[in-house]
This record gives structure tokens, sequence and C-alpha cells, in this order.
């Protein structure tokens, strides 16, 4: 059993205690559930900016803990101040430390793309992700098929929020894209084995239709890395441990972003 199957068999039991105690009817009555979500795509597509989705990661399977104190206000203001273009945030208590909470005091704290970071395998994350206030979702190829991947794109949609694909190889891209899916995201991390090589985005940037923006994910710690990303056709780099790993997680993205900048 791979660590991606026991997350994703422990966020089934979760689902299924989580439907037990909120109903849909209360997710759709919550705070945010009809506020207008901010578009992914549009976020990045800014001609001004890098194109960082800043990541509020606490610990990792491969990592362990990152960082126990960072204030998720005080980090994901900083992260939007500092240039970040959307946040991206855990929302998997057993395996990251994350939280909903998290969602949504940097809901209110921001006015900028949020990613409910998860393993969605059912509506009702969907329906929760809407209710806590975040602007888009994570389908991970690697553990939905085709099927429920057009599935709970279309629903997404019919939310109003936008869907980020993560793939980590070509079969995997070729067997799920569908009409549902607003960017594809390369995983640089296998999440079978906790390898990463960057070179994994490289290799399938070309095969990623250009209509979808294509994002890097995982690993990127050098500025040189994300401008040749973006010569090869990237428009996101999805970045946690970089920034989550320091004392100062805002500061990191500050200097990661005006080195980048120079660099350009
Ligand atoms: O980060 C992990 O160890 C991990 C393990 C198993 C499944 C998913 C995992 N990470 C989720 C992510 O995709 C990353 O948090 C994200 O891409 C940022 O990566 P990084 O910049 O390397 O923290």
């Amino acid at each position: 059993m791979t660590i991606l199957d026991k997350i994703v068999a422990r966020k089934r039991e979760e689902i299924i205690e989580n439907k037990a105690r909120v109903s849909t009817d209360e997710l759709e009555q919550a705070e945010f559930f009809d506020r207008k979500c901010y578009s992914l795509r549009e976020a990045l597509t800014q001609p001004d900016k890098v194109g960082i989705i800043a990541e509020f990661k606490r610990r990792s399977p491969s990592k362990g803990i990152l960082n126990a104190t960072a204030d998720v206000v005080e980090t994901t203001q900083g992260y939007v101040n500092s240039g970040a273009s959307v946040l991206s945030i855990l929302t998997d208590i057993d395996f990251f430390n994350g939280s909903n909470e998290n969602v949504i005091k940097a809901r209110r704290a921001n006015e900028v793309p949020i990613l409910r970071k998860d393993f969605i395998v059912d509506e009702y994350q969907i329906l929760e992700a809407k209710a806590i206030g975040a602007d888009v979702i994570l389908l991970i190829a690697a553990c939905l098929n085709p099927e429920e991947l057009k599935r709970l794109g279309a629903f997404t949609h019919s939310l109003g929020m936008s869907v980020l694909l993560e793939v980590h190889d070509k079969e995997e891209l070729l067997r799920s894209i569908n009409p549902h899916i607003d960017a594809i995201g390369v995983n640089n991390r296998n999440l079978a084995t906790f390898n990463v090589d960057v070179q994994t985005s490289f290799e399938l940037a070309d095969l990623i239709p250009n209509d979808f923006v294509k994002v890097s994910e995982s690993a990127l710690s050098q500025a040189q890395t994300i401008i040749d990303l973006k010569k090869a056709g990237f428009g996101g780099f999805l970045i946690g441990e970089t920034f989550m790993k320091t004392n100062d997680p805002a500061k990191a993205c500050k200097e990661f972003v005006e080195e980048v900048k120079n660099l350009s």
C-alpha cells in the first residue's frame, strides 16, 4: 500500500464521519457558500506576476513537521503582499496537520484565489470547499479514474469554482483531460515513492495542450528553475516546503519572487 493509498483510505472514512456531522444543507447555508469565486486562470495569467501558488503546509508525509508555529493569517497575507497570485492551503488533518479553519481564516484576510489542497474523491468535499471559502480544488489523477475526474470536475464548475488537475506522468495526463479542467499541474513528487524530480515538468510540458494553464508543483526551490519552467510554457508554480520550512515563510516568498524578477 502506498502513502497515497493510505491517505485516500483514511479520507474515505473521514468523509463518512463528516457527512454524519454536517449535512449538505448546512454546507449550502455556510457564510461563504454563495460568494463569487476568484478565477484560477485569471490569477495565473496576469502579465505582471510570476505566477506563484504559495502553500500553507505545516507538515508533510515525506518531511514531517515543516512549521508548527506559523500563523495562517499573517503567513497568507504575507504571501500575497510578497507577490503570490494564489494561495494553497492544506486541509487534510491526519497527514498534513491542516484544517478547514485555516481556509476560513485565510479567506477572511485575502482577496486572491484559494486552493483547498486535499485529496478529493467525493462531491461532499467540493461542497465543503465552497462553504469554507475556497475557489479552487485539486483533482489528483493518481487516485481518480477518468469518469470520476469528469464527474467531480463538472460538479466543481457547476458551483463556479476552478479545477486544478494534477498528473505525474504521460499516461495520467492522456487519460485525464476533459472539458471540466482549468489548469493542469505536473507534480514533480511521485506520491507513491516521494521521489522528486523537476525534470518531470519539463518532460510533460509540450504534451499539455496550450488551452490549459500549466502548473509545476513540488520541489521548487531555485529562482532559475522558475525562469526555465516559464520558458517551457509553465504559468503557475506551487511552492510549499521552500517557504514553510523557514522561520518567516512570507519573507522567504518575497525574496524568492524578487530573485525570479531579477533573473527575468
Ligand atoms: O508533500 C508531501 O510529502 C506529499 C506526500 C504525499 C502526497 C502529497 C504530498 N504533498 C502534496 C503536494 O502536492 C505539495 O504539498 C505541493 O505540491 C507543494 O510541494 P513542496 O513545494 O515540495 O512542499
